[in-house]
């Protein structure tokens, strides 16, 4: 603990009238009480400054508690280093009057000598300057009066002393208030001002060994060793240490001496110790705890926490992007888990099948579901009673139809009816009679576009005939690729246009020929018949019957056969487009486009080549052609003559078939 240290004012010099009695020559003011001539630059003469200190002798003599404490010490030189250690750093009007330390003079006094204008620089022994450096009891206890001078050598007014104090450990200095001090290379400065010493050590000043190579062999004699503060008993002072450790400068250190300190930078602690700071003298005493060394305390650190020998595994996460599909993974070797049990998680399921996509659109006649993963579409009519071709009915068969044409996904079309027992009844009576011209005309155009679009189509085309189906009804089954039937005798089908008093068109009639041949065609177009099912299939008119409740899935057994074909849907034959009464081929399976051209004017109807004669053959100019269907634009069916009419024309034409 510090004794005899109580508080002071910053500006009143510490202990500096013991220091400057010898050699003063001024009156002390208040002589024997303690009194201070001070601030200097009240006095009246500088003499009187210089002199305006008590002599220590004049001091009382008393007994300090102090040197009790130290029994093989004298009274004086205990009182000495007691004061040292404790009341060093105190003005002496605030030390106790027993404190044997106030007879004591704190060591030799260090006058600033006057250092040259304009420079500030101060040293010692030029007693009665500005500068004024006094040399501590103890190694902390060093105190620099301003010089009073500005670092360009001008006078200004002076400021308080300011003790400083060196830190060995830290190689740095402290004035009184705690603040680190920096040096410019003349003295150790303060908010800019020289506060007195000599030049202060510069960063990485190494010691001048080249300049003892240059000028001697050996080191150079020291400068004012003998005042050397190490040597009055204080440790050494890098402040007042001749060497050149901060004091003369002059000096040179001998070789292999450590490296001058860094200057330490204001407020920055310079790292690691710095001990000793002297080459010449002895490590500088370990820091008292009394001393103000540093005003920070040292900064608890937490303790590290314990280090475990064995590091733990981190968790287990399970991988976000989860194991390849087994399918992708190669089975491992037996024996040999796969990661994912190895891992602890389940095998990712092989992805299934996407769902069945289904569409579905319908009007007021038909209703059609497409299935996009089967590419077969189903058309089902939904006109009740009878499912009659009226015009309504044949307009949307043709939208419907057209859609799916140009519907890539669509490959074909199974043809059934939605109202029961009736597939269709035929072609519309109430169309064909009571209405107007335009009005015949427009519905013949409608089944002669419903014809020939179903015949010409592109898709696979299977007719599930599923009730009864006269006339037109049986025309629509007959254009189909495939004909199923439910194989029930109360369902009939055929064309029976002659009980009705009309005769079926030449494309009915071709048509039918085309299934049932020349004589089965010709005698049921006679008389009219209507075939029941089981007939129908023993003529040849529906190619097999199956049970009603089967039709459907035979139906879609077919359209699977027909779709695994090569070409869409099998198609075997070309398609002609009409052009100003011209048929051109437009292409087919193994056809070239435009290879076939018609002849003649007028449009005809639609024929396989190859069911006609050489003859026709020939009038077409396709005989180059296996297979060829005729007609297909409006404007060829809206020309359209007569059947009865323009095949005999065309045949006789042709040279007769
Ligand atoms: C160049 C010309 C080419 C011509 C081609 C053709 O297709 S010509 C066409 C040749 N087509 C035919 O000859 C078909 C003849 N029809 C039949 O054979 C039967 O009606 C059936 C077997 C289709 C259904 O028998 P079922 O017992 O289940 O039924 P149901 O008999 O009780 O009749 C119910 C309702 O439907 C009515 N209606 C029927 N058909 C048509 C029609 N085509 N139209 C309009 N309406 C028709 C019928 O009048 C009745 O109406 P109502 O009196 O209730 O107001």
């Amino acid at each position: 603990m510090r004794c005899c240290s109580p508080p002071r004012p910053a500006w009143v010099p510490t202990c500096s009238s013991s220091t400057r009695s010898r050699r003063s020559t001024g009156p002390a003011r208040a002589a024997g009480t303690g009194a201070w001539d001070w601030p200097p630059w009240r006095s009246r003469s500088r003499s009187r400054q210089r002199g305006s200190t008590i002599p220590a002798m004049l001091l009382p003599d008393a007994v300090c508690p102090h040197s009790t404490a130290s029994p093989r010490l004298g009274p004086r030189a205990a009182g000495d280093e007691v004061h040292r250690r404790c009341c060093r750093g105190q003005p002496r009007e605030l030390l106790p009057a027993s404190c044997p330390g106030m007879a004591v003079p704190l060591g030799e006094p260090e006058r600033g000598r006057a250092g040259r204008a304009g420079q500030g620089r101060t040293e010692r022994g030029s007693a009665g300057q500005d500068g004024m450096v006094q040399g501590g009891a103890g190694p902390w206890d060093h105190r620099i009066i301003k010089v009073g001078k500005d670092p360009q050598g001008h006078r200004v007014q002076p400021a308080p002393t300011t003790t400083i104090t060196p830190n060995p450990e830290q190689g740095a200095w402290l004035n009184n208030k705690g603040a680190w001090l920096s040096g410019n290379g003349r003295g150790l400065t303060e908010g800019g001002w020289l506060i007195g010493g000599g030049p202060t050590p510069r960063p990485r000043r190494v010691p001048l060994t080249s300049r003892a190579g240059n000028g001697g062999s050996g080191p150079r004699p020291l400068h004012g060793a003998d005042r050397c503060g190490a040597q009055r008993g204080g440790a050494c002072s890098a402040l007042l240490c001749p060497r050149g450790w901060g004091g003369g400068g002059l000096a040179t250190a001998p070789r292999g001496s450590p490296s001058p300190p860094p200057p330490a930078r204001r407020g920055v602690p310079p790292p690691g110790p710095r001990v000793p700071r002297c080459p010449l003298h002895a490590p500088c005493p370990p820091v008292s705890p009394t001393s103000p060394v540093s005003p920070y305390p040292p900064y608890p650190r937490p303790p590290c926490p314990p280090i475990s020998p064995h590091i733990p595994p981190p968790p287990q996460t399970p991988c976000p992007r989860g194991a390849a599909p087994p399918h992708l993974t190669p089975p491992p070797p037996p024996g040999v888990l796969p990661l994912s049990q190895a891992w602890g998680r389940a095998p990712r399921l092989p992805p299934s099948p996407l769902p069945a996509q289904r569409r579905a659109f319908s009007n007021n006649k038909i209703l059609v579901e497409l299935d996009e993963s089967a590419g077969v579409a189903t058309m089902k009519f939904k006109s009740p009673p009878v499912n009659s071709l009226s015009l309504d009915f044949l307009t949307e068969f043709c939208i419907s139809l057209e859609k799916l044409e140009n519907d890539r996904a669509c490959r074909g079309v199974i043809l059934t009816s939605a109202v029961p027992k009736i597939f269709s009844s035929g072609l519309d009576i109430t169309e064909m009679c009571g209405k107007s011209t335009e009005h015949y005309a427009e519905f013949w155009r409608a089944v002669q576009e419903m014809w020939l679009r179903l015949y010409s189509s592109n898709m696979v085309t299977v007719a599930a005939v599923n009730g009864s189906s006269p006339a037109g009804g049986c025309l629509i089954a007959l254009t189909c690729d495939y004909r199923i039937m439910a194989e029930n005798p109360k369902f009939s089908i055929g064309l029976n246009e002659a009980q009705l008093g009309i005769v079926a068109p030449f494309w009915f009639k071709d048509t039918f020929v085309n299934v049932v041949g020349h004589r089965v065609a010709e005698s049921s177009l006679q008389l009219g018949s209507l075939h029941p099912a089981p007939e129908a299939h023993r003529i040849g008119l529906v190619d097999e019957l199956v049970p009603e409740e089967k039709l459907k899935d035979r139906a879609t057994a077919v359209m699977q056969q027909w779709l695994a074909l090569p070409g869409k849907g099998g198609t075997s034959w070309a398609v002609t487009e009409c052009r100003n009464g011209d048929l051109t081929c437009v292409g087919g399976p193994g056809i070239e486009a435009g290879s076939c051209v018609s002849v003649g004017t007028g449009g005809v109807g639609g024929w396989e080549v190859g069911k006609l004669s050489k003859a026709v053959r020939a009038a077409l100019g396709c005989e180059g052609c296996a297979w060829h269907t005729a007609g297909r634009s409006a404007g060829c069916a809206g020309r359209l003559p007569p059947a009865q009419l323009a095949v005999p024309a065309l045949l006789s034409r042709a040279g007769g078939a």
